[in-house]
């Protein structure tokens, strides 16, 4: 037995007691990078097969490992894809799975194992592009996503098979590559008698409704918009050195600016039908540069910026709310996971829209899971449905034509 009372495995997949194969305990390796890009999330997770076909999710360790600052910055140059040369893009793309290599083994250290005792690692890699609307090419309908990270460098440095690149074969039945947490969040948060809002707040936001008792087909979901992404990008360009608003304290000083506010709320995204995904391309840096031309302009305070960009990000909740949720499902509570949930003033904002139309406003602290694990063990779960060639999408909340097996395997 080792520290986390699991026992010592035989081959892999396959522990004492457990003679026949049947893999009905894992052991699984999640990692993700998201598009904050603040570094590597690690966990290692015990998967047993519960009640009705879901499975039950022990966490074993986790870690959040920073990205050097010259990787990334590396990684924010490929957002641009005139600078995303092929060479550079190919570079990363090798670096980032030694990188990912290495906190798969800590996280396995930490958990107290050795890799032969883990079954698989699912990789999300990093998104550097993201195109869920179709672009017609030569008579063809192209969606296209790019996750780098090379899922043949961590399966050769950690011996473990390796999922990557999930997102794609999504996108090849159709379908937005996003999000995919939400499969997940209806194995694990499903509830009998009330509908359930989970809402991570990372770069971008993301909302899945688990309506009471739902069958997969009835789980819905889609990115509400910018979550951090555009609060982090003002404050990197106001205060110098400062890479967050840390526990919103610039947006607590501030007053949100009522006028800029009105003028984003008008961005054609919030109001776009469903299915939808959207990224950097649409709330990144020169979104950030209409934002700064702004502050110019009127002299606002640094802090009001902040404040209006906090305000931005809880209005896009609530409205998402209004607008797609509330005339079909009222939610009893909305639990909210991603680094967002550790801005005290962001989560004031998200009271103020959603308390009103009575919807409690949890964290993951708040039932006792991590906000910061929560998506490096989506991907440790994701992993383990497709080594097993099990279907692990919901094609109802990517708008696919067909549920698949998501994630390229290497062995
Ligand atoms: N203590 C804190 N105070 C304020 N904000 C914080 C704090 N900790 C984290 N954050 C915010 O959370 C962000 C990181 O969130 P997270 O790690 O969930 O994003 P991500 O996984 O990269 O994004 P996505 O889910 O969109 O892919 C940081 O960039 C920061 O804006
Ligand atoms: C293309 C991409 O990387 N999308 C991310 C991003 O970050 C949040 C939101 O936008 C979500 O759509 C998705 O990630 C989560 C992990 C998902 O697929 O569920």
């Amino acid at each position: 037995m080792n520290a986390n009372g699991l026992r010592a495995a035989g081959p892999r997949g396959r522990r004492a007691g457990e003679e026949d194969g049947s893999r009905s305990v894992r052991v699984a390796i999640g990692l993700m990078s998201g598009t904050s890009v603040d570094g590597i999330d690690a966990a290692a997770i015990e998967i047993r097969e519960g009640d009705g076909g879901r499975p039950q999710v022990r966490l074993l360790s986790f870690e959040n490992v920073p990205y050097p600052p010259a990787v990334r910055e590396e990684i924010f140059a490929l957002f641009d894809p005139s600078a995303a040369t092929v060479d550079r893009v190919g570079r990363m793309n090798a670096l980032l799975g030694e990188l990912y290599a290495e906190a798969a083994l800590s996280a396995i250290r930490r958990a107290g194992l050795e890799p032969e005792e883990v079954d698989v690692v699912g990789s999300h890699g990093q998104t550097i592009y993201h195109a869920p609307q179709p672009h017609s090419s030569q008579g063809y309908e192209l969606r296209y996503t790019v996750q780098i990270g090379e899922g043949a460098v961590i399966a050769a440095r950690t011996g473990i098979p390796c999922v990557s690149d999930f997102r794609v074969a999504d996108m090849a039945w159709g379908g937005q590559g996003a999000p995919l947490v939400p499969f997940t969040e209806y194995l694990l948060y499903g509830e009998p008698d009330r509908t359930l809002l989970l809402q991570n707040i990372g770069g971008i936001g993301n909302v899945t409704v688990l309506p009471a008792s739902c069958a997969p087909e009835e789980v819905y979901a889609f990115d509400t918009g910018p979550g951090n992404m555009v609060i982090d990008g003002v404050v990197s360009r106001l205060f110098p050195g400062m890479s967050m608003d840390v526990g919103g304290a610039r947006a607590k000083e501030g007053n949100v600016d009522q006028e800029l506010l009105a003028q984003l709320q008008e961005e054609p995204y919030f109001a776009q039908a469903l299915p939808k995904s959207t990224g950097r391309e649409l709330f990144g840096a020169a979104y950030v540069d209409r934002l700064i031309a702004y502050r110019d302009e009127r002299g606002l305070p640094p802090n009001d910026l902040v404040a209006t960009a906090t305000k931005l990000t809880a209005w896009s909740i609530g409205d998402s709310y209004r607008r797609y949720i509330r005339p079909k499902h009222s939610a009893a509570a909305m639990i909210v996971g991603g680094g967002g949930s550790y801005n005290p003033t962001l989560l004031g904002m998200l009271k103020e829209e959603l308390e009103p139309m009575g919807v409690q406003v949890m964290t993951q602290e708040d039932i006792g899971q991590s906000s910061d694990a929560k998506e490096a063990i989506a991907f440790a779960l994701l992993a383990d449905y497709a080594i097993a060639g099990r279907p692990n999408s919901l094609p109802g909340v990517t708008g696919a034509r067909r549920a698949a097996v998501l994630g390229k395997i290497s062995y």
